[in-house]
């Protein structure tokens, strides 16, 4: 597989920065500074030297591939509902219901933070205790390097230490809250495929920021700009031994838009021919309760907050709130349950 290991991936004079996230411990300004700098341009960066152990996530993809190699009907057992938990079978979710015509060619299976430990949602990997405690090592692992990626938004956003100061985001985003904090693994089958077709289609997402790990073949798109909107879309390729990293709208709408909360959308390669694409993502997302109104930062001017409309969607809603309306706008759980798929 062609592998893409320059510090920086380009199209056009668009570049995904690669971070190297060990300067969190050395140098957690400059981690800042240049996390910032990504967050607030295209919304996306990926991090090396991130301190997850590259067996924890290959083991992750390996348990992936054989879950999503079972009959449907060893799938279905534990469907997603509005838990957001569970397995949602192909064309079950449409990211773009306003674009597309039939749902996304994938499938993926959910795990919901506060319930990974219920039998339930391990069903994914329900005789395997080791498996088991290896998935929740990888989640809460997660879990973590995003906590540290938030006090980088947090000093780079100057929030006063009497708010709060660089804690201001990790202390609403603890393990032991309820949230919608999701690990997901997906799959999209091999197929041939339009090339024109989303597998996934564009969307943004709906919690604070989402970790992205991806299999081989690339298909990941972002575009580059929200507010300009004939900007072209940018592959994001798979870089080894990184995670990907994008904002999401919490951040969005904490700062009035100064971060990004950029779309994204999965498309057809070629080399899907012959194989599978695999990806986990892990969505984070605020303590249910936190309010989505802006933060105390000074990079906010009064004229920001003003104009600030366009970045409304969750105001006066809470993590939780918003997180359930968006779900509603791209599930048809009414015929997952009726299994009409
Ligand atoms: O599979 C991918 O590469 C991206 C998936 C994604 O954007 C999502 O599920 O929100
Ligand atoms: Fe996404």
């Amino acid at each position: 597989m062609a592998q893409d290991t320059s510090n920086t991936h380009a199209s056009g004079n668009v570049t995904i920065p690669v971070i190297d996230f060990s300067l969190f411990a050395s140098n957690p300004e400059e981690c800042a500074r240049q996390v910032g700098e990504a967050s607030q341009n295209i919304g996306f960066f990926y991090l090396k030297n991130h301190g997850l152990p590259q067996d924890l996530i290959d083991k992750m993809f390996d348990a992936s591939e054989s879950f999503f190699q079972r009959p449907i009907d060893a799938k279905s057992k534990h469907m997603i509902g509005p838990d957001n938990t569970g397995y949602s079978p192909m064309k079950s979710e449409t990211l773009d219901p306003a674009t597309q015509t039939q749902g996304d060619l994938k499938e993926a299976y959910n795990a919901r933070k506060w319930s990974i430990d219920d039998d339930v949602t391990l069903y994914f990997a329900q005789d395997d205790k080791e498996l088991q405690a290896r998935i929740a090592d990888f989640f809460k692992g997660l879990h973590e390097l995003a906590r540290n990626v938030m006090q980088c938004f947090a000093i780079a956003l100057q929030v006063p230490e009497a708010a709060g100061g660089r804690h201001y985001f990790d202390r609403s985003h603890q393990w032991d809250a309820n949230s919608g904090t999701t690990l997901r693994f997906l799959h999209y089958p091999q197929q041939t495929g339009d090339p024109n077709t989303p597998l996934a289609g564009s969307h943004t997402d709906y919690g604070s920021i989402t970790l992205l790990m991806q299999k081989d073949i690339a298909g990941l798109e972002v575009q580059a700009s929200r507010i300009h909107k004939n900007v072209p879309w940018v592959a994001a390729p798979v870089i080894p031994n990184t995670i990907l990293v994008n904002i999401a709208d919490h951040l969005q709408m904490w700062t009035n838009g100064l971060l990004k909360s950029t779309k994204h959308r999965v498309m057809y390669n070629p080399q899907q021919l012959h194989h599978s694409r695999y990806s986990i993502a892990c969505f984070i997302h605020a303590n249910d309760t936190t309010k989505l109104d802006p933060i105390p930062t000074p990079l906010i001017t009064q004229e920001m907050r003003a104009d600030g409309v366009e970045f409304e969607e969750g105001r006066n809603m809470t993590a939780g709130e918003y997180l359930d309306w968006r779900l509603s706008q791209t599930y048809n759980y009414g015929s997952i349950a009726g299994g009409t798929m």
